[in-house]
């Protein structure tokens, strides 16, 4: 079994065990039902940078990236810093991550933020409302269409944006939908860790213009965006290259005035 089919077995339990303890009638009493969502793709279009900066303390293919860090230090700086949006790592057993670190971002941020997460059934739309996102993430590795449309659907109902990943022309194409905001293409297969900008340039003309073009993983220069952005990308998630630093914040401000 790859990486990516573990992961989506925990976390098809993990949702199992989730619902038997916390109610949808629990999650929708969140004040965050009552909120207005703020738009990423509409950030992005009107970006000049266009970066998503990401909250991230480790990975599969990267054991520790930083732990030292408070979500409050991290996001308010990457806030200061001018990123369109901030990526919020939900996943615990994989990524160090948890809700509790979106509900922080939530309460220091008032930037769009996307609920990073191996996403595979409405509940964890709803628990990403109840915790402040503006976003959501599907996967398209790991849903049919008919998932993916499920889901892309539940998610506007509740106001949130989607941004779909890809990582090939197959995910491509079965994908398309108008419920769809943002089409994302990971520069990194999720099943061998393999990076390469060239994921992202090769797909680039095979999405649709209506979609707000996301590069996302293994950028870590200026050049890279530089590159990336004659193929129409408007969008560039940006993780491991800030968290990296003793300060993801002065990282993320450092990169995006050269931008
Ligand atoms: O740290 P990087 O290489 O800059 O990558 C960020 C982001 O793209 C990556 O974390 C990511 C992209 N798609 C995902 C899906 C699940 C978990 C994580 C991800």
């Amino acid at each position: 079994m790859n990486i990516l089919d573990k992961i989506i077995v925990d976390k098809k339990r993990e949702v199992i065990l989730k619902k038997s303890i916390i109610p949808v009638s629990q999650l929708e009493a969140s004040v965050f039902f009552g909120k207005k969502t703020i738009s990423l793709s509409d950030n992005l279009r009107n970006s000049t940078s266009g970066i998503i900066a990401e909250h991230k303390r480790r990975s599969p293919s990267k054991a520790e990236i930083n732990y030292s860090f408070t979500v409050e230090e991290v996001t308010k700086g990457y806030e200061n810093a001018g990123a369109c949006g901030i990526s919020v790592l939900t996943d615990g057993k994989y990524f160090g991550g948890s809700l509790d670190d979106l509900l922080l971002a939530r309460a220091t941020v008032n930037i769009p933020l996307l609920r990073k997460e191996f996403i595979v059934d409405e509940y964890q739309i709803l628990e990403a409302k109840a915790h402040g996102a503006d976003l959501i993430l599907l996967i398209a590795a790991v849903l049919t269409r008919e998932e993916i449309k499920t889901l892309s659907e539940f998610a506007k109902s509740l106001g949130l944006e989607v941004l779909l990943e890809v990582h090939n022309q197959e995910e491509l194409e079965k994908s398309i939908m108008p419920t769809l905001d943002m089409i994302g293409v990971n520069n990194r297969n999720l099943k061998t860790f393999e990076v390469s900008l060239d994921f992202s340039k090769q797909l680039a003309a095979q999405i649709p213009d209506d979609f707000v073009k996301v590069s996302e993983s293994g950028i870590s220069s200026i050049e890279a965006i530089n590159e990336l952005k004659p193929f129409g990308y408007k969008g560039f998630l940006i993780g491991e290259n800030f968290m990296k630093t003793n300060n993801a914040g002065k990282a993320a401000t450092e990169f995006i005035k050269q931008l």
